[in-house]
């Protein structure tokens, strides 16, 4: 399990080589890399240089962390997570959250490719995530509580900020975006899901299934970070159109749709 000392490790090399650091971060996800383009001002740190971080293995996860302007607000950017297939335990998936909130952070945009289990969806979609449903093994709180961070038991009774989504709603609204709304599955992946299972996660309340960002909803939610979540719905899986698809294509989906998420980012920034 990280230490509170290699968090703070963590945070004063990033503080080192920063001006000043942002209380706004955006996680990108899968392909949605794209999203850097609109940053003005920016650096980027390798999550590789930095002490205890871990590193990014999969496809469409640069792994860096970027400090820039969106609209004019200054913001963290993680380009590239870490996920549970990795072989990284939960704890390593929410360190980099745990370093920019020892840093000040206060508020948090989650992004992620997800397949679309809700029949109405369609790929290219976005999906505000208005709940989750952990399906993860273990949970990133497990082990001694982080009292410097957060409860022992943290409410999660609304996991993502209502005036932040609501505000989101209406962007979405202004710019034609046809908004999705739901709860977003978390599995451990990294294989995909069986037809029985899409069945499942659809019976227990499921719209869209990925394999990341509920243990950074948890994490956050312990350390009081404001969250906002997208999902991209980049397939859709569904048993009766379920039909083979690769990461390449997740990407690929992920990639065009960036672009409207980015635009609807920028503006709820
Ligand atoms: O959730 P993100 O990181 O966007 O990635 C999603 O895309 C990958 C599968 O193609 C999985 O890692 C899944 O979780
Ligand atoms: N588990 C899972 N992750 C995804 N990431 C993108 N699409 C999918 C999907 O259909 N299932």
């Amino acid at each position: 399990m990280k230490s509170i000392f290699q968090i703070n490790e963590a945070a004063k090399f990033v503080s080192n080589r920063i001006s000043s650091a942002p209380r706004t971060g955006v996680i990108l996800g899968s392909g949605l890399g794209g999203l850097v383009s609109a940053l003005k001002e920016s650096m980027s740190i390798r999550y590789a240089d930095i002490p205890h971080f871990p590193v990014s293995t999969v496809v469409g996860h640069r792994g860096e962390l970027i400090v820039g302007e969106l609209n004019r607000v200054p913001v963290w950017v993680l380009n590239g997570r870490f996920h549970y297939y990795e072989g990284y335990d939960l704890d390593d998936v929410v360190f980099p959250l745990r370093v920019l909130r020892a840093l000040g952070l206060e508020r948090i945009i989650i992004t992620n490719a997800a397949g679309g289990l809700n029949p109405s969806f369609e790929a290219g979609d976005i999906m505000l995530i208005e709940d989750i449903i952990s399906l993860m093994p273990a949970n990133p709180l497990r082990g001694k509580n982080l009292d410097e961070f957060g409860p022992r038991f943290p409410d999660m009774s609304e996991p993502f900020c209502s005036t932040w989504m609501k505000q989101a709603i209406g962007e979405a609204e202004n710019q034609n975006i046809n908004l999705r709304k739901g709860t977003y599955v978390g599995l451990t992946g990294p294989k995909l899901e069986t037809k029985a299972e899409i069945n499942y996660c659809r019976l227990i309340g499921g719209d869209a299934v990925g394999m990341s960002t509920v243990s950074e909803v948890i994490a956050a939610n312990h350390m009081g970070i404001k969250v906002l979540g997208f999902s991209v719905i980049t397939n859709e899986s569904i048993p009766k159109v379920k039909k083979e698809f690769t990461h390449e294509e997740v990407v690929d989906v992920a990639n065009k749709a960036g672009a409207t998420l980015a635009k609807l980012i920028k503006r709820v920034l």
